[in-house]
């Protein structure tokens, strides 16, 4: 049985204090802090790149898992490990190479992670989950946090689950599968019965008051996933 992880994603965090909340959600019982990098070209929406995370990264010692929205994606692999990310993530829509993609993640001696869209289908994972350490399924369309989960993505995670682990059985090879996008208390035991292990919430959790909220919020999903029976 893996070890569930909360990731907060930054994205809904005040950016005026990114530091402080940082430390705020970590202290509150966040496992990993989500970074999501959007690009204005691959997705609708500008965020932020490695000098912000390099700004970031003494605040916390989880570990950061950057969300790559971007296209190209190999010139910034190496910018965001050099600022401390310990997963980074891409997007199969968005990568010609994705076998090299993930080589070169790896050889900074981090986790690789491949993202796919919500209308984007499994078959993509065919042929690298070798060098795979996280899949992570987009729950709404990439680009904004507060969007509505998309109910079709539920089946997916299941037949995700069923993928990671054969591939598990036959190789020993553990592969986290992430879920990424209207993620909330009243929906996380369901996502959870699918098969995913570790969540991100932005606005769930960022959109409460303060410290005592972030705690309260990832209190709520926890005991959540504890009831879906997993
Ligand atoms: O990658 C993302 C959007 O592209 C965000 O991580 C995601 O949407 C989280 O926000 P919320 O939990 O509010 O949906």
């Amino acid at each position: 049985m893996k070890k569930i992880f909360i990731a907060p994603s930054l994205l809904s965090a005040d950016f005026a204090r990114l530091g402080e909340e940082v430390k705020d959600v970590v202290e509150a019982g966040a496992d990993w802090i989500h970074f999501d990098v959007m690009d204005n070209h691959f997705v609708p929406n500008l965020t932020i790149g490695p000098c912000v995370l390099k700004a970031i990264r003494p605040y916390t010692a989880v570990d950061i898992d950057v969300h790559l929205m971007v296209e190209p994606v190999d010139a910034l692999v190496g910018p965001f490990a050099e600022a401390g990310a310990n997963w980074i993530t891409f997007h199969a829509e968005a990568c010609r190479h994705i076998d090299r993609t993930l080589q070169l993640i790896r050889s900074f001696g981090i986790h690789a992670g491949l993202a796919l869209n919500p209308a984007t289908p499994l078959s993509c994972l065919d042929y690298v989950l070798d060098k795979v350490d996280m899949v992570l399924l987009m729950s709404v369309n990439p680009g904004f946090g507060g969007q509505k989960f998309i109910s079709s993505c539920l089946p997916k995670i299941k037949a995700a689950r069923k993928v990671l682990n054969q591939h598990e059985s036959e190789t020993g090879h553990m592969i986290r599968l992430e879920v990424d996008g209207g993620v909330k208390t009243a929906n996380i035991a369901s996502i959870a019965a699918a098969g995913a292990d570790t969540f991100v919430a932005g606005s769930a959790i960022f959109g409460q008051k303060g410290k005592d909220g972030y705690r309260q919020a990832m209190r709520s999903m926890r005991d959540e996933i504890g009831k879906s029976g997993i």
